[in-house]
């Protein structure tokens, strides 16, 4: 039975993931009374299931790469990994899958939190289905912001029950290396989770529908990739699709797939890293006029646009703006502002750059692929520039000429592209593909978001023996073409 009384908060975050979590601490830190709504783990799918569990699977896979290849550190690395020690690793920077941490750093915060599912029903109101039976009723005075989040998407083949395949969970998850391993997509999970289980033991089929890896970065970024996932022993293919996927043998232990090629693949488990969809199919919208399983559309201040009365915000991969942490933490700063203001009445300074519009996550978006080698990007492609009509001048440099890359990793490959805007004169994209590039990309980053003129560029001077002096050669490369 529903409880008599509604709780009634200024506002209601459903979801408390990373975003969620953010959204909560800055309405709560502008003196909103705040409540969040969890129905698994606080801390959401990147602390659990994706960033950091991959992350620390791979962590040891790129310095072994870099250390094998520095002269008298060999011998020291040249044995395989222990596959025990990474998995231990992946297990506590997942806090073992214990969220006891994050409620600790909730309830510090000054923030509610109560477990289960949460629903829209109807406006500003919010229904919670507990783990115990029971449905708690909430009301927000201000805003409700849906953090949900999104899940792995699987392509519509038959059977896939019985498959069991892998999504991103099991992959970041699995408590040991399978013998043989099927990878189903050519992003940034498929890549990644290539080069981690491949190293840590698995022989990986990576099959890609495009003519190559990482299709949304520079083609050079998958081009060096398939080169190291090859050389550490994965079979790599382009231009094929599954056609069908089932198990066969003993219990079901081998998977066996027909491709579009004709040719059949088998292996222990299948990871499909196709891609991802919105957790929104079962949280209400219909009680608000939109259709569930969709992603949620939002302006820049991440104000659901299509329900009237701006009280409902979408913040985070649900909104499919930008599917990043880092990005949907941004967001949840700008909402945060938003809602804030709108309680107190004030206007919105809703111009490009400015607290309440969330510019970044559309001119500049930073990624890193944490593969062999880092692909880091932000800003536009090549295609994207000239898919939008932009006018850019396209600047390349092969980053292992640099005396710092060498110093790095004497056989680095690598490579180095930035767009400039002709016009206004400014960096508009940049990707960096080499081992160590990481760190590179908040300089470009900076650059972008900050207009900086080409020309200022050259008093930004890199550290000698560096791999930011590819900034230098950039600027070279670019004066003397
Ligand atoms: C394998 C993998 C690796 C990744 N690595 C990186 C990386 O290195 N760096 C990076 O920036 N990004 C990475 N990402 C992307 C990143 O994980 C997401 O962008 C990020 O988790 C989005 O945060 P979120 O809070 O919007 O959603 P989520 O993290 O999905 O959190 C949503 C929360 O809402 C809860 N929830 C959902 N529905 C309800 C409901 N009805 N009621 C109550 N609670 C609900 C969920 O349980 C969850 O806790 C990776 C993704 C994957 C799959
Ligand atoms: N290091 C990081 O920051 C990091 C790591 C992992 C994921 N992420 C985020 O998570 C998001 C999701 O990653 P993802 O790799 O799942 O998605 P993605 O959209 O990047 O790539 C999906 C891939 O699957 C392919 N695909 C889709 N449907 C298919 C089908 N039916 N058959 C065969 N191939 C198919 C696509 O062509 C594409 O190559 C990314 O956009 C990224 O923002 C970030």
């Amino acid at each position: 039975m529903p409880t008599e009384h509604p709780h009634t908060y200024d506002v209601i975050v459903i979801g408390a993931g990373p975003v969620g979590e953010n959204v909560a601490d800055r309405t709560t830190a502008a003196g909103l009374s705040t409540v969040l709504v969890e129905s698994e783990l606080a801390g959401g799918e990147c602390s659990y299931w994706a960033c950091e569990p991959s992350k620390a699977l791979l962590r040891p896979v790129l310095l072994r790469a870099d250390a094998a290849h520095v002269p008298g550190l060999e011998a020291a690395v040249g044995q395989p990994l222990d596959v025990e020690a990474v998995l231990a690793h992946r297990n506590r920077m997942s806090a073992d899958w214990n969220d006891d941490g994050q409620v600790e750093w909730i309830k510090s915060a000054g923030i509610d939190l109560v477990r289960g599912h949460g629903r829209l029903a109807g406006e500003r109101e919010v229904s919670v289905s507990t783990p115990e039976g029971e449905t708690v009723r909430l009301r927000a005075r201000h805003a409700v912001a849906v953090c949900t989040g999104s899940s792995a998407a699987l392509p519509p083949l038959p059977g896939m029950t019985e498959l069991r395949p892998w999504t991103s969970r099991e992959a970041t998850s699995a408590k040991r290396p399978p013998q043989r391993l099927i990878i189903v997509g050519a992003g940034v999970v498929g890549v990644e989770m290539a080069t981690a289980w491949q190293a840590l033991g698995s022989r990986v089929t990576l099959l890609a529908r495009e003519h190559g890896l990482l299709p949304r970065h520079e083609p050079f970024a998958g081009e060096l990739v398939t080169e190291r996932l090859r050389e550490a022993g994965a079979d790599v293919r382009f231009d094929v699709s599954v056609v069908t996927a089932h198990r066969t043998g003993d219990g079901g232990d081998e998977v066996r797939v027909t491709l579009s090629d004709g040719e059949v693949v088998t292996a222990d488990d299948i990871l499909f890293a196709t891609g991802r969809s919105p957790r929104s199919q079962d949280i209400g919208l219909d009680t608000v006029g939109l259709q569930p399983g969709d992603w949620l559309a939002t302006d820049d201040s991440l104000t659901v646009t299509a329900v009237p009365g701006t009280w409902l915000y979408a913040v985070g991969d649900v909104n499919r703006r930008a599917l990043f942490t880092h990005q949907g933490k941004y967001q949840a700063r700008v909402a945060g502002a938003v809602i804030a203001a709108r309680a107190r009445g004030e206007r919105l300074d809703t111009g490009r750059w400015s607290p309440h519009s969330s510019t970044a996550d559309v001119e500049a978006v930073p990624g890193v692929v944490f593969t062999d080698p880092e692909i880091a990007s932000v800003g536009l492609t090549v295609r994207e520039a000239a898919r939008a009509g932009r006018d850019v001048e396209v600047v390349d440099y092969d980053i292992g000429h640099l005396a710092g890359a060498v110093q790095y990793r004497p056989d680095y490959r690598g490579r180095a592209r930035v767009l400039v805007d002709r016009e206004r004169q400014v960096v508009v994209g940049a990707t960096f593909a080499g081992p160590g590039v990481a760190e590179l990309l908040y300089s470009a980053t900076v650059a972008i978001t900050g207009e900086v003129p080409v020309e200022r560029l050259w008093h930004a001077v890199p550290a000698f023996p560096t791999i930011s002096e590819v900034w230098l050669r950039l600027l070279e490369t670019r004066r003397d073409s």
